[in-house]
């Protein structure tokens, strides 16, 4: 679908050359939400610019969708751009144009009839839920919605794939869970591939198949989410996912915690990727009959995992303690031993 082979990125500036990308090499599947996560200046929205023709690349090639961008004209990219559409951390939105007719003027330039257009803004209008909304102007409208109306009409000419550049960070985090949420129902019902840019692993983990983290305009790691998050391999990767998580504060608690249940059995369950929705530890608790108490833990979920940890005090003999640990197993999560 996407192929980004062996590209670099150089801006020649007068007194100096910044390798902005650095011999990068990435695959998107089809139907993929691909995510690049990288700090201020790692490159990500020039990686992203090279997959519309915004940028060249000085070395290497980008094919999206069987086409070589930079061998395409002008003309050929602007008919290119209605099938690798984008959207924006800052909408980029006509402001003396209604909803209905932002949404409308890609449609308009791709000559589309009149009749046509108007159905098909009804069409995305409901889809991206702004019903009612069509004849107020974007500064009539909150930032949620405004981003809604973003994704509206880089969906008009029905692309293949969808660019966010920072789609959701100037929203707060509700509205991002939301727009989130949307990005996910669009993939799905129109058949979309999505390449985001982010530097919230919370992006990350919450929509993406699988993620590329950058430093300095180089790829540091690239994998499925799950595996990013359950064996980092590279500092800055750490870094990101350590924050997402603040999972420090039990270390502290612990003693605490043995002072307070002294008689009891302190176990750490981690969830690796535990594809199970059901709620597994209440079913052990209940089929074995055991005394709970829930003390500390931080579970995550993935787009499709959980993944993450919970303490909880036991009251529980070695023989069924040894029978559950075998239970849990089974089902993905590692039950240890803290104290006893
Ligand atoms: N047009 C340009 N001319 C010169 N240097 C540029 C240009 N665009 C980007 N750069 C430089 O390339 C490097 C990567 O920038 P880029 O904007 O791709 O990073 P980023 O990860 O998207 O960061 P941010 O999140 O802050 O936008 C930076 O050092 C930046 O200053």
């Amino acid at each position: 679908m996407i192929d980004i082979s062996n590209v670099s990125k150089i801006f020649k500036t007068k007194n100096q050359n910044i390798t902005a990308v650095d011999n990068v090499e990435l695959n998107v599947k089809a139907g993929e939400i691909f995510g690049v996560i990288g700090y201020s200046g790692a490159g990500k929205s020039t990686l992203i610019r090279l997959l519309n023709g915004l940028e060249q690349p000085s070395e290497g090639t980008v094919t999206v969708t069987g086409d070589e961008i930079s061998k395409m004209t002008m003309k050929e990219l602007r008919k290119k751009r209605q099938k690798v559409s984008m959207i924006f951390q800052h909408f980029n939105l006509l402001w003396s144009r209604t909803v209905a007719e932002n949404i409308s003027f890609p449609l308009e330039i791709a000559g589309v009839p009149k009749k046509d257009r108007e159905a098909r803004v009804a069409e995305l209008i409901r889809l991206v839920g702004l019903e009612g909304r069509e004849n107020n102007y974007p500064s009539e409208l909150s930032g949620g919605q405004k981003q809604r109306v973003g994704i509206a009409r880089a969906l008009s000419n029905e692309p293949e794939v969808l660019l966010c550049d920072e789609a959701t960070s100037a929203l707060d985090p509700e509205t991002t869970d939301e727009v989130l949420d949307l990005l996910v129902d669009i993939t799905k019902t129109m058949n979309l591939t999505i390449v985001l840019i982010t530097h919230e692993m919370h992006v990350i983990r919450k929509i993406c198949d699988r993620a590329a983290v950058m430093e300095n305009g180089k790829v540091v790691e690239v994998g499925p989410v799950i595996e990013l998050f359950q064996n980092p391999q590279s500092e800055v990767t750490k870094r990101f996912v350590k924050d997402d998580i603040s999972d420090d504060d039990h270390t502290v608690a612990m003693d605490e915690i043995k002072q307070a249940f002294p008689t009891s059995t302190i176990v750490k369950l981690t969830f690796v990727g535990t594809q199970t929705k059901s709620p597994i530890v209440s079913e052990v608790i209940r089929n074995y009959s055991l005394d709970m108490n829930i003390l500390s833990g931080n579970i995550k979920q993935t787009n499709q995992e959980s993944y993450g940890h919970l303490f909880i005090a036991l009251d529980i003999n070695q023989e069924t303690l040894e029978t559950i640990t075998e239970e849990f197993a089974r089902h993905d999560v590692t039950l240890e031993v803290e104290s006893q």
